[in-house]
């Protein structure tokens, strides 16, 4: 990166609002410029070199944009506010990022606004055609977009048009529609942060209920040098209405952080946190930083399907055993096609049931070790065995403890036409896939490049796995019985 790149023409106008509104930001250390697209497009760059520990800049509370700090929600009423359920999931924030952005320069945020993406790459926002070559993917079942909708229609539009003294009616089409609502969400989804409630806050104004959205991807946590984590990642922007209002959830807010949400991520990057203080949020390197390298955060090194559907890219890198992709990538096994691969015995409701009771789950994620192998996770072979050994069965349900993991051959079985299931469930195979890839990427349109990559890394995973069981199998029926059940191994549970 040269360090004299020229300032992108938003740059000066955001970084005056910035330092207007008391950001504080060295300009002889970083600089916001475009990073060619496959390291994030725009972003911050240091100018020289930084030590480990040295603030980059700071952003005052008062900055945050969340359904704290907004006046909205005092206007509308607070207790009305929970009474139209916006204190559940993100259509609160969201509502309160399109009224802002509806006021113009009479919003705090108004130089924050003009530097937010308008468009995103997100699958949320696909035609069928480009959803279709992610057939078979993880990212299909989880866009979220109907119970967007169904908040849309059931929550926001009606408090936004019981109150035309704050949304005025003839701008409603212009700024509250569903599409606004569905670019703010994205919005939130890839650049809202997690964080901690002020510990004075009052609680009672919501009926207990809190600000319930966690898990958009970069989370804050108190006091320095405690990392602050990112908000995006794990949740639709729905929510599903969240009722969940449990303590951990209810010390929470999402809340979009300006100039912090300027830093893209890449796999295993980050080179700064964000780190919570009693004034001001912090963006402090974690190691040293050279002239001219990017600043990355992380985004919880997320796998390519979660990237994809909160971001809208994914990482394409070398991997520990050869080709490219993302090493943090996983593969999703449901229960219901573990059930259909195996002759499922007569009681298997009963067996599922017990399973879940037990807090057993109905996904299983796979993932490799680093050095790009499989490991069978520990809760899949404990549920396979359930299925496929009526006496681990009637065992585990006597003592009322989850089966042990064990890779017996009838489970093995099972898992094997499973993993097969899975591998068919995708348009193309890997092989092809990569003849794809092998072709040149550099021609194709980005929704289908980031389909074929998602693709990609979850049928490596799946297959890996396949190797692994097939290799199990051959040495369990060549009489390696307990060879074979030893090297199991039993990874880990998986991520979910
Ligand atoms: C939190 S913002 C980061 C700043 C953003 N580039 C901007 O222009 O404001 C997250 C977005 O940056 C982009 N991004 C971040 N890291 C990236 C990467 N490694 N490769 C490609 N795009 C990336 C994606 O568009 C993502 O939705």
């Amino acid at each position: 990166m040269s360090l004299t790149q020229p300032p992108l023409p938003e740059t000066p106008p955001f970084l005056a609002w910035f330092q207007a509104h008391g950001g504080q930001i060295d300009l002889a250390a970083i600089d916001i410029v475009a990073f060619p697209a496959a390291e994030g497009g725009r972003g911050v760059v240091a100018r020289v070199d930084i030590p480990e520990g040295q603030a980059v800049f700071a952003v005052p509370r008062a900055l945050v944009l969340s359904t704290r700090t907004s006046a909205l929600r005092a206007r509308f009423g607070v207790k009305e506010w929970a009474a139209a359920r916006l204190h559940e999931g993100w259509s609160g924030l969201i509502l309160c990022m399109m009224w802002e952005e509806a006021r113009g320069g009479a919003s705090e945020w108004a130089g924050y606004f003009e530097i937010l993406p308008t468009k995103f790459d997100t699958p949320m926002f696909w035609d069928a055609a480009d959803l279709a070559e992610l057939q078979g993917t993880a990212v299909v079942d989880k866009l979220g977009r109907e119970q967007a909708e169904k908040d849309y229609a059931e929550k926001v539009r009606p408090a936004i048009e019981s109150r035309p003294d704050l949304f005025d009616p003839a701008e409603v089409e212009a700024r509250y529609s569903l599409a606004v609502y569905h670019l703010q969400g994205s919005r939130i989804l890839s650049r809202s942060f997690t964080l901690q409630k002020d510990a004075d806050e009052d609680e009672d104004e919501d009926a207990g209920a809190g600000d319930t959205s966690v898990g958009s991807a970069m989370d804050v946590e108190a006091d320095a040098p405690a990392p602050a984590e990112e908000a995006h990642g794990e949740h639709d922007e729905d929510e599903e209405g969240s009722e969940d209002s449990d303590e951990e959830e209810d010390a929470v807010v999402v809340a979009m952080v300006p100039l912090a949400d300027m830093l893209n991520a890449r796999y295993q990057s980050e080179n700064v946190k964000l780190f919570y203080e009693p004034e001001c949020l912090k963006m402090i390197a974690t190691k040293p930083i050279k002239a001219g390298e990017q600043i990355w955060n992380t985004y919880q090194d997320l796998p390519n399907s979660e990237l994809l559907r909160g971001f809208g890219h994914v990482d394409w890198l070398p991997l520990p055993g050869g080709g490219h992709g993302n090493p943090g990538d996983v593969a999703e096994m449901r229960a219901d096609v573990l059930v259909k691969a195996g002759a499922a015995p007569a009681d298997v409701e009963a067996r599922i049931d017990w399973w879940l009771e037990e807090g057993g789950d109905d996904v299983f994620v796979l993932e490799l070790q680093e050095d790009g192998t499989a490991e069978l996770p520990e809760d899949l072979l404990a549920f396979t065995q359930l299925l496929a050994d009526d006496t681990a069965w009637a065992r585990a349900r006597d003592k009322g403890r989850m089966p042990k993991p064990v890779a017996s051959a009838p489970a093995l079985r099972v898992l094997h036409a499973a993993l097969g299931a899975r591998l068919g469930a995708y348009a193309t195979t890997l092989a092809e896939d990569t003849a794809r890839a092998a072709a040149g990427m550099g021609e194709m349109r980005t929704n289908a490049r980031h389909a074929l990559v998602v693709r990609m890394g979850e049928k490596r995973v799946l297959e890996a796995h396949r190797t692994r069981v097939g290799a199990l199998l051959s040495a369990l029926e060549g009489g390696g019985k307990r060879k074979a059940e030893a090297q199991a191994g039993g990874g880990k549970r998986g991520r979910r």
